[in-house]
């Protein structure tokens, strides 16, 4: 699909979009997320595209929200799906739903949505589905204890290139590469010229290493693993429990997530830790040691008694011997089992028993006091234990992401599942908590055969969805509704908007049954505010001339109290003719009104006048029944009451303003 196909899609969006991976697949599938990675193109925007895409993949072209309170229904049931949502990706992919009149686009989605409905959801899913979000892209890693070598200039592009996270060093013999050894912890060179050489330090010729990035850097697949790592557990968590069909091995892949931190690193592993802690503890080690040899020895000196013949002291002293060799010769033993002391302590202490023979060449041979091991011995030995921990840490590296790598596939697969669960529960709960229905929407050419709805709920009103009044109401051709002030007239409107709007997003309805052609425009007016100026009143009747002239076959068109625009005289006469317009045009219409008894002798045509009636009064408060009765112009308000005061009382004064009542609707 072109970019600038879609409709609002101009070359610097399409420029933006061609950032992102793969746009192609994020535009087919209507990918909000993917879009919205594409430079400067927001949420709310990205959502719009990708709903201009769907439409122009079937085939749509126009808008079924034909008026800005249309627009508005829409917006607030979008709310209502959205609020049910707990992650942003879900919020924004619901945001593509919209009326459509492609009988394509609405049965795929009815086809989720029954699937949606149909599954299970577990009580507490909000806390797993709230950690998925979309892929994440790692920040860039930076390594600096590698590097790879090269004496070939092309082999040192193609290196650069493939791997932007470490350095390339050139080197033209073997003693560059000595030289590299010595600044780096490990060098990987590419030339095959460099094998055998016997270099000191971690040098690896692997002329096959720039086509195996994990042995390189398998600090790159880490990195996005740990971004995706909390995301991921939480998206193997819903496939558990909404038993969704994994795209991998979900144990599998939770093993080696449990090897990882959020920043890619590895969890070291008992040898790591084994000789990050002799390297922490080295110093200490030895020192502790020295004293505990000097502490065993002074113990036996001072426990001894040594006694030296008169000759042995005078054949010593012709030797020129020192106190040293009087210690040696008599305390050998003590000196020896001292040190050994010493021995066990840093090779318990520092858990070196495999490095035990070079800790016995820090032993010292001459007998000394305080006794003090071989400095230089130590050096090299605590730089082995360094050497020692990097190369099994860059293994262990190496493991666990060959370990990862395998799953990089299913990484947007399972976390657009679990997002896919997030839009889906989120339906389900409207679906559920509005005890909604599949409406039936009847096939082409049923354009104008009009609205049937059956305990239908308005789920816009204020009221809990348990609060509300069910509404039956069959609408066809051209109707005008009366009723009594706050009878739920306005109401009838919003619900009759919802469930077509409902149905034609291919969602479920707050009814108990709906059926419903799919209309190609809702044109829905929202009652004025007050009477228009001139100005506004002339552009208002523009607005219904563009109306009548291009409303297709069979729009919907909803009317609130179009009287107020005018005075009641002048707006009976100019409603009366644009519902006669309006019947030509097999548009089904409902126009609200309180002047539905004087529009009506402005009409030349018959034309249908259903009515909210109240059935009584219950301590000063109307009891309405909020069902529209067919052919019936409803009583107003004043009407009622004047009744009612003509029945309670015997004035009368009441009867007369009665009688007055019952000559206007001519009974
Ligand atoms: N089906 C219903 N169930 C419960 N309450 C309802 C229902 N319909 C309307 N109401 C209540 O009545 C109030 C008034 O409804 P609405 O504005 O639709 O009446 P109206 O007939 O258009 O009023 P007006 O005469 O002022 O134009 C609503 O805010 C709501 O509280």
């Amino acid at each position: 699909m072109d970019p600038e196909s879609i409709p609002g899609v101009g070359p610097k969006t399409a420029a933006a979009l061609a950032d992102i991976d793969d746009p192609e697949r994020a535009l087919r599938e209507g990918d909000v997320a993917a879009i919205a990675a594409a430079p400067e193109i927001t949420p709310a925007r990205a959502a719009r595209i990708a709903r201009s895409a769907i439409q122009a993949r079937h085939d749509e072209s126009g808008d079924v929200l034909a008026t800005d309170r249309a627009t508005e229904i829409h917006r607030s049931i979008l709310d209502l799906l959205q609020s049910r949502a707990v992650t942003d990706a879900g919020r924004q992919h619901l945001r593509t739903l919209y009326p459509s009149t492609a009988r394509s686009r609405i049965d795929s989605v009815r086809e989720r949505v029954e699937r949606a409905i149909d599954r299970e959801y577990p009580d507490d899913l909000s806390s797993d589905l709230a950690a998925v979000h979309p892929r994440a892209e790692a920040a860039t890693v930076r390594v600096r204890e590698r590097c790879l070598a090269t004496g070939d200039a092309e082999r040192y592009a193609a290196a650069t290139e493939r791997f932007p996270e470490i350095s390339v060093e050139t080197v033209a013999d073997a003693r560059e590469l000595a030289d590299l050894a010595e600044g780096y912890a490990t060098v990987i060179a590419l030339d095959r010229a460099f094998g055998g050489l016997d270099i000191e330090g971690d040098v690896r010729v692997r002329p096959d290493a720039l086509d195996d990035p994990v042995a390189v850097v398998p600090e790159r697949v880490l990195a996005t693993f740990g971004a995706n790592r909390d995301a991921l557990r939480a998206a193997i968590a819903v496939h558990r429990r909404v038993g969704l069909d994994p795209p991998c091995d979900l144990d599998a892949l939770d093993a080696a997530l449990d090897q990882i931190d959020a920043d890619g690193s590895v969890r070291p592993g008992a040898e790591i830790e084994r000789l990050e802690r002799a390297i922490e503890g080295f110093d200490d080690a030895v020192g502790a040691a020295e004293q505990t040899a000097t502490d065993h020895l002074r113990a036996a000196i001072e426990d001894r008694d040594v006694t030296i013949e008169g000759a042995d002291l005078l054949s010593l002293a012709e030797r020129g011997a020192g106190v040293d060799t009087v210690l040696e010769r008599e305390l050998g033993d003590a000196f020896d089992a001292a040190v050994s002391a010493g021995r066990s302590a840093i090779v318990d202490r520092l858990d070196l028993e495999s490095r035990a023979d070079r800790v016995d060449r820090a032993l010292p041979d001459e007998p000394t006091y305080p006794i003090a091991f071989e400095e230089s011995v130590l050096a090299d030995l605590r730089a082995e234990l360094r050497a020692a921990r990097d190369r099994r840490r860059l293994e262990r590296t190496r493991e666990v992401a060959r370990e990862l790598a395998p799953f990089r596939e299913a990484i947007d697969p399972l976390l657009d599942a679990a997002l896919a669960v997030d839009v889906d529960r989120a339906i389900a709960r409207f679906a559920a908590e509005y005890d909604c229905t599949m409406p039936e929407i009847e096939g082409a050419g049923t354009e104008g055969s009009g609205i049937d709805i059956v305990g239908g709920r308005n789920p816009l009103l204020p009221e809990a969805p348990g609060g509300v009044d069910p509404v039956d109401y069959t609408v066809a051709g051209v109707r005008l509704l009366s009723g009594v002030n706050s009878g739920g007239k306005t109401s009838t409107l919003d619900l009759i908007a919802t469930v077509t709007i409902l149905a034609q997003m291919g969602l479920p309805v707050p009814a108990d049954r709906v059926r419903t052609p799919i209309v190609p425009s809702i044109n829905y007016y929202g009652k004025h505010r007050g009477t228009l100026d001139a100005g506004a009143f002339e552009s208002t009747l523009r607005e219904f001339e563009t109306l009548i002239d291009d409303a297709g076959q069979g729009a919907l068109v909803l009317v609130d109290e179009l009287e107020s625009i005018t005075e009641p005289g002048a707006s009976a006469r100019i409603v009366a003719g644009i519902c006669e317009a309006l019947a030509d045009r097999e548009t089904t219409a409902v126009f609200v009104s309180h002047l539905a008894r004087e529009i009506r002798e402005e009409t030349t045509i018959e034309i249908q006048v259903d009515g909210i009636q109240a059935v009584g009064l219950d301590d000063g408060d109307l009891v309405v029944e909020r069902s529209p009765v067919e052919g019936v112009l409803a009583r107003s308000t004043p009407e009622l009451i004047v009744e009612k005061l003509a029945d309670e009382t015997d004035r009368a004064f009441y009867d007369r303003l009665l009688g007055k009542f019952e000559a206007a609707s001519g009974d």
